[in-house]
Protein backbone atom coordinates (compact mmCIF):
# COMPACT_ATOMS: atom_id res chain seq x y z
CA UNK A 1 0.00 0.00 0.00
CA UNK A 2 1.36 3.37 -1.40
CA UNK A 3 1.79 5.67 1.54
CA UNK A 4 0.71 9.53 0.64
CA UNK A 5 1.73 12.30 3.24
CA UNK A 6 -1.33 14.86 4.05
CA UNK A 7 -0.84 18.34 4.99
CA UNK A 8 -3.40 19.78 6.87
CA UNK A 9 -4.45 23.24 5.71
CA UNK A 10 -7.44 23.59 8.20
CA UNK A 11 -7.46 22.38 11.68
CA UNK A 12 -10.47 20.30 11.63
CA UNK A 13 -10.05 18.43 8.10
CA UNK A 14 -10.03 15.04 8.11
CA UNK A 15 -7.62 13.20 5.88
CA UNK A 16 -9.21 11.90 2.86
CA UNK A 17 -11.22 8.80 3.82
CA UNK A 18 -12.41 5.43 1.74
CA UNK A 19 -16.17 5.05 2.69
CA UNK A 20 -15.63 1.26 2.15
CA UNK A 21 -12.46 -1.32 2.20
CA UNK A 22 -11.73 -1.36 -1.33
CA UNK A 23 -13.43 1.71 -2.68
CA UNK A 24 -10.84 3.15 -5.26
CA UNK A 25 -11.32 7.18 -4.25
CA UNK A 26 -11.33 8.38 -1.01
CA UNK A 27 -13.31 11.43 0.09
CA UNK A 28 -12.59 15.16 0.18
CA UNK A 29 -14.53 17.46 2.02
CA UNK A 30 -14.93 21.62 1.81
CA UNK A 31 -13.90 23.92 4.14
CA UNK A 32 -16.00 26.49 3.49
CA UNK A 33 -20.01 26.84 2.33
CA UNK A 34 -21.14 27.15 -1.08
CA UNK A 35 -24.18 27.83 -2.45
CA UNK A 36 -24.15 27.30 -6.87
CA UNK A 37 -26.65 28.60 -8.89
CA UNK A 38 -27.78 26.73 -11.82
CA UNK A 39 -24.58 26.69 -13.95
CA UNK A 40 -22.29 28.31 -11.73
CA UNK A 41 -19.16 26.65 -10.84
CA UNK A 42 -16.61 27.64 -8.15
CA UNK A 43 -13.51 26.86 -6.86
CA UNK A 44 -14.18 25.07 -3.58
CA UNK A 45 -11.16 24.23 -0.97
CA UNK A 46 -10.31 20.91 0.66
CA UNK A 47 -7.90 22.16 3.38
CA UNK A 48 -5.24 19.96 2.62
CA UNK A 49 -1.65 19.30 0.65
CA UNK A 50 -0.21 16.01 -0.32
CA UNK A 51 3.16 14.89 -1.40
CA UNK A 52 2.47 12.02 -3.72
CA UNK A 53 5.66 9.62 -4.42
CA UNK A 54 7.36 9.92 -7.75
CA UNK A 55 5.41 7.88 -10.53
CA UNK A 56 1.65 8.81 -8.97
CA UNK A 57 -1.06 11.11 -9.86
CA UNK A 58 -4.13 11.67 -7.93
CA UNK A 59 -7.20 12.38 -9.44
CA UNK A 60 -9.90 13.95 -8.52
CA UNK A 61 -13.28 13.00 -9.28
CA UNK A 62 -17.24 13.68 -8.90
CA UNK A 63 -19.05 11.84 -6.28
CA UNK A 64 -22.20 10.22 -8.11
CA UNK A 65 -24.56 10.45 -5.51
CA UNK A 66 -23.79 14.18 -5.90
CA UNK A 67 -23.90 14.32 -9.51
CA UNK A 68 -27.61 12.08 -9.83
CA UNK A 69 -29.74 13.83 -7.07
CA UNK A 70 -28.22 17.33 -7.35
CA UNK A 71 -26.55 17.42 -11.31
CA UNK A 72 -23.25 18.06 -9.62
CA UNK A 73 -20.25 17.60 -11.06
CA UNK A 74 -16.38 19.15 -11.71
CA UNK A 75 -15.39 21.43 -14.48
CA UNK A 76 -12.48 19.66 -15.14
CA UNK A 77 -13.18 16.14 -13.73
CA UNK A 78 -11.04 14.25 -13.28
CA UNK A 79 -8.91 17.08 -11.87
CA UNK A 80 -5.29 16.46 -12.04
CA UNK A 81 -2.76 16.87 -9.16
CA UNK A 82 0.71 16.07 -10.18
CA UNK A 83 3.07 14.43 -7.94
CA UNK A 84 5.15 17.74 -7.19
CA UNK A 85 2.03 19.81 -6.16
CA UNK A 86 2.68 21.05 -2.82
CA UNK A 87 -0.31 23.52 -2.82
CA UNK A 88 -4.37 23.07 -1.51
CA UNK A 89 -6.20 20.43 -3.30
CA UNK A 90 -9.10 22.51 -4.76
CA UNK A 91 -11.99 21.21 -6.40
CA UNK A 92 -13.51 22.81 -9.58
CA UNK A 93 -17.54 22.35 -9.05
CA UNK A 94 -20.12 22.95 -11.53
CA UNK A 95 -23.77 23.06 -10.51
CA UNK A 96 -25.20 21.17 -14.21
CA UNK A 97 -28.72 21.18 -12.85
CA UNK A 98 -30.82 23.71 -14.90
CA UNK A 99 -33.32 24.96 -12.21
CA UNK A 100 -32.45 24.31 -8.45
CA UNK A 101 -29.43 25.56 -6.77
CA UNK A 102 -26.98 23.32 -4.79
CA UNK A 103 -25.94 24.14 -0.81
CA UNK A 104 -22.92 22.77 0.22
CA UNK A 105 -21.40 23.61 4.00
CA UNK A 106 -18.23 22.78 5.03
CA UNK A 107 -17.26 19.38 5.86
CA UNK A 108 -19.52 17.90 3.37
CA UNK A 109 -18.02 15.07 0.59
CA UNK A 110 -17.69 16.89 -2.39
CA UNK A 111 -15.48 14.67 -4.74
CA UNK A 112 -13.38 11.75 -4.21
CA UNK A 113 -9.32 11.44 -4.62
CA UNK A 114 -8.11 8.19 -6.71
CA UNK A 115 -4.43 7.69 -6.68
CA UNK A 116 -2.96 5.74 -9.55
CA UNK A 117 0.64 5.10 -11.19
CA UNK A 118 1.28 6.20 -14.20
CA UNK A 119 3.85 6.30 -16.80
CA UNK A 120 6.54 8.62 -18.07
CA UNK A 121 6.72 8.79 -21.70
CA UNK A 122 9.86 9.83 -23.95
CA UNK A 123 7.82 10.90 -27.22
CA UNK A 124 9.60 10.82 -30.38
CA UNK A 125 8.79 12.75 -33.61
CA UNK A 126 8.59 10.23 -36.72
CA UNK A 127 7.70 10.93 -40.69
CA UNK A 128 5.02 8.22 -40.76
CA UNK A 129 3.27 5.93 -37.58
CA UNK A 130 2.89 2.55 -37.86
CA UNK A 131 -0.17 0.93 -40.17
CA UNK A 132 -2.79 0.05 -37.34
CA UNK A 133 -6.26 -1.85 -37.47
CA UNK A 134 -8.54 1.36 -36.76
CA UNK A 135 -6.15 3.90 -38.69
CA UNK A 136 -7.86 7.47 -38.37
CA UNK A 137 -11.23 6.28 -37.75
CA UNK A 138 -12.41 8.32 -34.60
CA UNK A 139 -15.58 10.45 -33.38
CA UNK A 140 -18.11 7.56 -34.03
CA UNK A 141 -16.66 5.93 -37.19
CA UNK A 142 -17.93 2.22 -35.39
CA UNK A 143 -21.48 3.59 -35.04
CA UNK A 144 -22.97 2.99 -31.86
CA UNK A 145 -25.47 6.25 -32.19
CA UNK A 146 -28.58 6.09 -30.15
CA UNK A 147 -31.76 3.83 -30.38
CA UNK A 148 -33.97 6.85 -30.14
CA UNK A 149 -32.70 9.15 -33.18
CA UNK A 150 -34.39 12.44 -32.65
CA UNK A 151 -36.38 14.83 -34.91
CA UNK A 152 -34.19 17.14 -37.25
CA UNK A 153 -34.77 20.09 -36.56
CA UNK A 154 -37.99 21.83 -38.26
CA UNK A 155 -36.88 24.61 -41.08
CA UNK A 156 -37.49 28.11 -40.05
CA UNK A 157 -40.47 29.24 -41.58
CA UNK A 158 -40.22 32.15 -44.72
CA UNK A 159 -40.69 35.33 -43.01
CA UNK A 160 -43.98 36.37 -44.23
CA UNK A 161 -43.92 38.95 -47.30
CA UNK A 162 -45.16 42.24 -46.88
O1 LIG B 1 -8.81 19.61 -9.83
C1 LIG B 1 -7.67 20.02 -9.63
C2 LIG B 1 -6.72 20.11 -10.67
C3 LIG B 1 -5.46 20.61 -10.36
N1 LIG B 1 -5.14 20.98 -9.10
C4 LIG B 1 -3.79 21.46 -8.78
C5 LIG B 1 -2.82 20.28 -8.69
C6 LIG B 1 -2.13 20.27 -10.01
O2 LIG B 1 -0.84 19.70 -9.91
C7 LIG B 1 -2.11 21.75 -10.36
C8 LIG B 1 -2.07 22.03 -11.81
O3 LIG B 1 -3.14 21.39 -12.45
P1 LIG B 1 -3.19 21.23 -14.03
O4 LIG B 1 -1.87 20.77 -14.55
O5 LIG B 1 -4.39 20.41 -14.35
O6 LIG B 1 -3.53 22.71 -14.47
P2 LIG B 1 -2.80 23.65 -15.52
O7 LIG B 1 -3.85 24.57 -16.00
O8 LIG B 1 -2.05 22.85 -16.54
O9 LIG B 1 -1.83 24.47 -14.56
P3 LIG B 1 -0.21 24.43 -14.50
O10 LIG B 1 0.23 25.30 -15.61
O11 LIG B 1 0.10 24.97 -13.14
O12 LIG B 1 0.21 23.00 -14.65
O13 LIG B 1 -3.33 22.28 -9.82
C9 LIG B 1 -6.07 20.87 -8.07
O14 LIG B 1 -5.81 21.18 -6.91
N2 LIG B 1 -7.30 20.40 -8.37
MG1 LIG C 1 -0.46 21.48 -15.99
Amino acid sequence: MVEILVQRLDDEVPLPSYAHPGDAGADLTTTVDVRLEPGERAMVPTGIAISLPAGYVALVHPRSGLAARFGLSIVNSPGTVDAGYRGEIKVMLVNLDPRSPVELRRGDRIAQLVIQQVEHARFVAVERLPDSVRGDGGYGSTGGFLTVVPDPEPEPSPSPKE
